[in-house]
Order: structure tokens, then sequence, then C-alpha cells
């Protein structure tokens, strides 16, 4: 007996570590038990020390993945990550309006844990006009709410109007997602909903090195939730308590940021 499964895409770059990028966005969508599709844009040769090589995709084999897929599955939510330059953000917006997807995540990826530039600065035009106003909810880290936004954000009243600004550039959601606040003990992420509602997600800071790919991950969740048809919120609360249990308890692997445990939050609820 087969049972049908909701069905999720993740349009990204590769991490060839396995911590980031679509393999973290597949592993994570693996444990919330939807089945994950991906358009590769761009290869990172890549480990937990850092970004070696970047190779992005051709037009034309991007345009090929998301014909093969419309052809086949049925899609319920997407999410963007690493889209490495205009000519991928022209391009992933092209399709997405083409086919029917559902609801977008975009998690607008610029810099890796390492340093590495994984959106170029002339990208970023496309991306406030032409990919924002596609997003269900766009989830930022704080220096990517503070470029997308233009605002510059050292308090929780900045991140309150950052995210008005990015309601403004025609998100319907936002994320502020605070694991970039690193003066503090507590994780804070803040959430700015359609109806204006708002809800801020607080919990315990850990102190470790291994959070590569954590933006990655919980977008994942919510993406699958949705996917799944539950509520925004609900995805969102999902969301933060697997990255909790992923940095809570970690693993040990390579030399540098290391990657999260996604089998922990599965393994806790059992
Ligand atoms: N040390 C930490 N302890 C607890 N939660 C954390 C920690 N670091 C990040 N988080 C949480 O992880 C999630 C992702 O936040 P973060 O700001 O790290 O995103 P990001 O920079 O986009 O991640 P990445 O670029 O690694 O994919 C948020 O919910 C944040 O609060
Ligand atoms: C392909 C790809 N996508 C996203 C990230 C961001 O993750 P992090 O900031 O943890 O390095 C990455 N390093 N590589």
């Amino acid at each position: 007996m087969s049972t049908r499964v909701a069905q999720v895409l993740t349009i990204a770059g590769t991490d060839s570590g396995g911590g980031a990028g679509i393999q973290a966005d597949m592993k994570t969508m693996q444990e919330r038990h939807v089945f994950s599709t991906c358009v590769v844009v761009a290869v990172t040769a890549q480990n937990t020390l850092g970004v070696l090589d970047v190779e992005v995709m051709p037009k034309r084999i991007i345009d090929k993945q998301f014909e093969a897929l419309a052809d086949d599955f049925d899609i319920k939510a997407a999410k963007t990550g690493m889209l490495a330059n205009a000519e991928v953000v022209h391009t992933v917006v092209e399709n997405y309006k083409k086919y029917n997807f559902g609801p977008l995540v975009v998690d607008p990826v610029m810099i890796a844990k390492g340093g590495a530039k994984l959106l170029s600065d002339n990208a970023i035009d496309a991306v406030q006009n032409e990919l924002i106003p596609l997003a269900y909810l766009i989830t930022p880290n704080l220096p990517e709410a503070e470029k997308l936004s233009g605002i510059t954000i050292n308090s929780i009243d900045e991140v309150k109007l950052a995210a008005q600004k990015l309601q403004e550039l025609g998100a319907k959601n936002v994320l502020i997602k605070g694991g970039h606040f690193d003066n503090s003990s507590e994780s804070r992420d803040y959430v700015l909903f359609e109806n204006g509602e708002e809800l801020e997600l607080v919990g315990q800071r850990f102190e470790t090195n291994n959070t590569h790919g954590t933006g990655d991950t919980i977008s994942s969740v919510i993406v699958s939730e949705l996917a799944k048809g539950r509520d925004l919120r609900k995805a969102i609360k999902t969301g933060k308590q697997f990255i909790n249990a992923s940095i809570e308890h970690g693993i040990e692997v390579g030399h540098g940021h290391g990657p999260l445990n996604h089998w922990a939050f599965s393994e806790e609820n059992k």
C-alpha cells in the first residue's frame, strides 16, 4: 500500500560539506516527512571551514529543472536559498511565476558563516523588487534584514521597523532571525504577520560553533509544514523547536563551523 505525501521544493545552491544549502534543506524536509525535490542553481565546493569555489548553473539547466518538476510533481510549497547573482534571481522569478508551486519562502542567503559571498551585490535590487513581492514569508538574518530594508539594526524597535519595510516591499510575512545578536544569552527571532500580528520567539542561546546551516534548516522546516497545510504560526514554532534540538544535541563533524544534528528533533519527539 502506498501513501500520498506532500511534495516540496528547494531552489538553492549545494554544499558539498552537507551542512547547509540544498543538502541541509533536503535532510530537514526528510525529517519532517515531506517528499523533497530541488532546483540546483549553483554548486559550491564547501566544507565546515569555508567555501573553496562556486559554479553558477546556466539558465538553460535551471529552466529545465523547473520544467522537469512541473511536468511530474504536485509541489505544495517552495523555498529559495543561495541564488548567487541577479541573472539567477531573474530566472527563478520567471519560473516561479510560470508554474504553480504553492507559497514561497524566501531565505535571502547573502554571506556564509565562514564569510564567503553567496549573493553578488548587483542582485540586491532584483531580490528587493522581483523576488520579495512573491514571498509568502521572508526569513532574513540580521545583516540580510539590514541590507534589504536599508535600516541599521541595533535594537528590537529597529528589527520591527525593518520587518515593516520588508512588508512594504511586498513580503506577506516576515521572520527576522536573531542568531547574529551574539551579545546576548538568549536567541531572539521576531515575526511580523500579514495581519499585523507579532510574535517573538525567545529561547536559550547555545555557546557553540556548530551552527552551520541554521537559516536553511529553519526555513526548510517552515516550508515543509506549509506543504502539509499547517498554519504559518505553528510552522514557525515547529521550526524554532527543531533548530533548538539540532543545536542542543550537537554533533562533531569537520574542523570549522560544524553542521547541525538534523535528527535530534525527531529523536526527541518519537
Ligand atoms: N547559538 C544559537 N543558539 C540558539 N539558537 C540559535 C543560535 N544561532 C542561531 N540560532 C537560531 O537559529 C535560527 C537561524 O538564525 P541565524 O540568525 O543563525 O540564521 P542564518 O544566519 O540565516 O543562518 P545560516 O546562514 O547559518 O544558514 C534562528 O532561529 C536563531 O535564533
Ligand atoms: C550553498 C549554501 N547555502 C547557504 C549557506 C549558508 O549557510 P551558513 O551561513 O551557515 O554558512 C551556505 N553556506 N551554502
